[in-house]
């Protein structure tokens, strides 16, 4: 079994994971947190050494290496991996079970204006700009995370109550 977490930064993807994988006892795979290890870089420097292009090639080269493995995982994707060629194709290929966790945007904001110095992305916003970029930002992107297979309504909701919602919904 693959199972698929995507959503914007913030929306929980790494927290909720690790849970699912924990309940179902089978391996958390996280891709950020992949690229870090195979690059012996933080995505916060190969941003900054390399540029967000290298960062997206080598994004789209460890999902399908991923993807080879024969054994069960929970795999979150990095907050922009379903929006860039045609990563979600090949999500969608390998599992039915993909889920976007949609977060509103007021909730995104509060979390990621106390996280920001570790996401490229946001980093340079100052706290009262967070809001307008996440909306805007989000408003771009829903159209590809909306290519999930399943939809799931996190607002106001613990982190194990998702992973429950979750499981109780694999095919
Ligand atoms: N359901 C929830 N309720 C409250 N806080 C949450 C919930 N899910 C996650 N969080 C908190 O929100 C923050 C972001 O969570 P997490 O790092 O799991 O998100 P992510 O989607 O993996 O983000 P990124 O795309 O940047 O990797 C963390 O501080 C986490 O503890
Ligand atoms: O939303 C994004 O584009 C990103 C999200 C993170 O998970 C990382 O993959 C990186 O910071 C880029
Ligand atoms: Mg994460």
């Amino acid at each position: 079994m693959k199972i698929v977490l995507l959503g914007y930064m913030g929306s929980g993807k790494t927290t909720i994971g690790r849970i699912v994988a924990n309940h179902l006892g089978i391996n958390f795979l996280d891709l950020d947190e992949y690229i870090e290890e195979q690059e012996k870089m933080t995505v916060a420097n190969i941003f900054r050494e390399r540029g967000e292009l290298y960062f997206r090639k080598k994004e789209r080269e460890y999902l399908a290496d991923i993807f080879l493995r024969k054994d069960s995982f929970v795999l979150s994707l990095g907050g922009g991996t379903p929006c860039f060629g045609d990563n979600m194709q090949l999500v969608n290929q390998q599992t039915k079970n993909s889920f976007y966790l949609n977060i509103h945007i007021d909730e995104l904001t509060n979390r990621l204006k106390q996280e920001k110095e570790h996401r490229p992305m946001i980093a340079h916003l100052a706290n009262e700009e967070v809001q307008q970029f996440i909306g805007k930002h989000l408003f771009e992107r829903s159209y590809f995370y909306n290519m999930a297979h399943q939809k799931i309504k996190g607002n106001q909701r613990t982190p194990s109550a998702l992973a429950e919602e979750i499981i109780g919904m694999l095919v």
